[in-house]
Order: structure tokens, then C-alpha cells, then sequence
């Protein structure tokens, strides 16, 4: 394997009952590459991204993290592993109780036993970057979903991860909130960070990401760079759904 994979995945297989979900999927994310994972709904996308971190076990083949195969992980390597992923969920997944600021330093101080004055500074550098420093006070239900959203990376960054998971980050907000998760996001990649992105947002694929995987009925049937992809698809089923995304 190429000894700067972050993730190496080989013969992922995912299966629920008889729905083979994921089939013999290989790939390779390096440190600092913007991976998004596009493809008609229900293809396997999210199960896809869930296997990388393990909240789904995959029913053959392996996820490598560093070099190590997950498999054989204890429950201790695992939960650091997880740490080590930040992943952001479409429906941000705050914690309602909390305020914005003791969502962010909750996983600090609980997990790094970091003291409460060190995670809370951290947290409003983190609010602050994300354009939300003024919301520190507040409870999520008081913010808008892109505001929402942006808190969700800020508290998946509270955590210095390695490796951010994406998905569809902006498929549940009003469509002019897409636009200020998506300049975050940019920016993160911009600084470098390794980012998997599912999503359906084709133009931040073609803007940001250094490869895009698309996905079909559990395979991955086409990895380029995105201006390939787009201007060039060379599967049928690549050819098809972008033709229908970008057709029209
Ligand atoms: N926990 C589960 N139990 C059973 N089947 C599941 C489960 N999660 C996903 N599936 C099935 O796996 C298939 C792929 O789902 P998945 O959510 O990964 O697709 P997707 O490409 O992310 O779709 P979308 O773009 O609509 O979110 C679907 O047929 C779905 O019904």
C-alpha cells in the first residue's frame, strides 16, 4: 500500500440481510486530500462513509488506518480511531440541552481531559473561525441550520482530528444556508484538511475536492479529478447521472 495512506479501504463488502449494500470497494485517501463520494440516492454513499470510522461494521474486507487494519483493533484503539475522525452529520446532531460553547467543549474536557478555561478557549477560537463567535451563549434551537451546521464542524474540529467525514452536511438546510457550511468547508480544505465529503453538491466537488469517487449500486465505479470526472466520465452510469445533474 502507498505509505502515506491515512485511509486505505480493500474489498469492503456491507451487507443488511440479503441487500449487499457495499461491494468490493477499494480506495485510498492521503493526507490532505478532499475525497467527495457523489451518486444516485441510495447507492451506498453513507453506509460507505460509516464503515471508514466503523459506526458500521463492514461484513468483509478491510478499513486500514494508518497503516493498521482496523480488524484487529481492540475497543480502546477503536474509540481513539473514532476520536481521531471527526464526522458531521446531516442534521448537525447538537446536543439541545447544551449552549453552543458546552457543546463544543464537552468532548474536550471529557475525552482530553482538557481543563474547563483551556476547551472553552478553544471552543471561541474554534466559533470564531467558523464566523460564530458571537454565539457562544446561546442554545442551537435559537440558530439558523447553516449556523447549526457550522457550530457541528466547529465541535467535530474541538477535537484536532485527522480526518473530517462529511455527510451530506447541507442536504438538510434551506438552500441559501448551503452556501456558508460549503465557505467553511472550503476553507478547511484549503488549510489542509483530510475531508470525505458525500454530498450532492456537485459544484463544491468540482471546486474543492482533489478526487471524486461516484457510486452506484454499492460499487464505486469511477475515481478522477473532478474536472475528469465532469468533463470526461468514462463509466455509462457516471455518464448518465452526471448528464441528468448537469443536463438540465
Ligand atoms: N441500517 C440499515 N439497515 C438496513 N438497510 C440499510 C441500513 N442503512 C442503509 N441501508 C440500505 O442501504 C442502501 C444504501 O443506503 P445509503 O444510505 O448508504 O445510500 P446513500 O447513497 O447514502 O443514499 P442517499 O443519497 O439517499 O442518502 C439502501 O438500500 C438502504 O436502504
Amino acid at each position: 500500500m502507498p505509505s502515506n495512506a491515512l485511509i486505505e479501504v480493500n474489498k469492503l463488502e456491507k451487507k443488511y440481510g440479503d441487500n449487499e449494500v457495499l461491494k468490493e470497494i477499494d480506495g485510498v485517501v492521503e493526507p490532505g486530500q478532499v475525497i467527495c463520494v457523489i451518486g444516485p440516492s441510495g447507492s451506498g454513499k453513507s453506509t460507505f462513509l460509516r464503515c471508514l470510522n466503523l459506526l458500521e461494521q463492514p461484513t468483509a474486507g478491510h478499513v486500514m488506518f494508518e497503516g493498521k487494519d482496523t480488524q484487529s483493533f481492540t475497543e480502546d484503539e477503536l474509540t481513539t480511531m473514532r476520536e481521531r475522525m471527526g464526522m458531521v452529520f446531516q442534521n448537525f446532531n447538537l446536543f439541545p440541552n447544551m449552549t453552543v460553547l458546552e457543546n463544543l467543549k464537552l468532548a474536550p474536557i471529557r475525552v482530553k481531559h482538557m481543563s474547563d478555561a483551556e476547551a472553552g478557549e478553544k471552543a471561541l477560537n474554534l466559533l470564531k473561525r467558523v464566523g460564530l463567535g458571537e454565539k457562544a451563549d446561546v442554545y442551537p434551537a435559537s440558530l439558523s441550520g447553516g449556523q447549526q451546521q457550522r457550530v457541528a464542524i466547529a465541535r467535530a474540529l474541538a477535537m484536532d482530528p485527522e480526518v473530517l467525514l462529511f455527510d451530506e452536511p447541507t442536504s438538510a438546510l434551506d438552500p441559501e444556508m448551503v452556501g456558508e457550511v460549503l465557505a467553511v468547508m472550503k476553507e478547511l480544505a484549503e488549510e489542509g484538511m483530510t475531508m470525505v465529503v458525500v454530498t450532492h453538491e456537485m459544484g463544491f466537488a468540482r471546486e474543492v475536492a482533489d478526487q471524486v469517487w461516484f457510486m452506484a449500486d454499492g460499487y464505486i465505479l469511477e475515481k478522477n479529478e473532478p474536472n475528469e470526472l465532469f468533463n470526461h466520465p468514462q463509466n455509462e452510469r457516471t455518464q448518465d447521472f452526471i448528464s441528468k445533474i448537469i443536463g438540465n
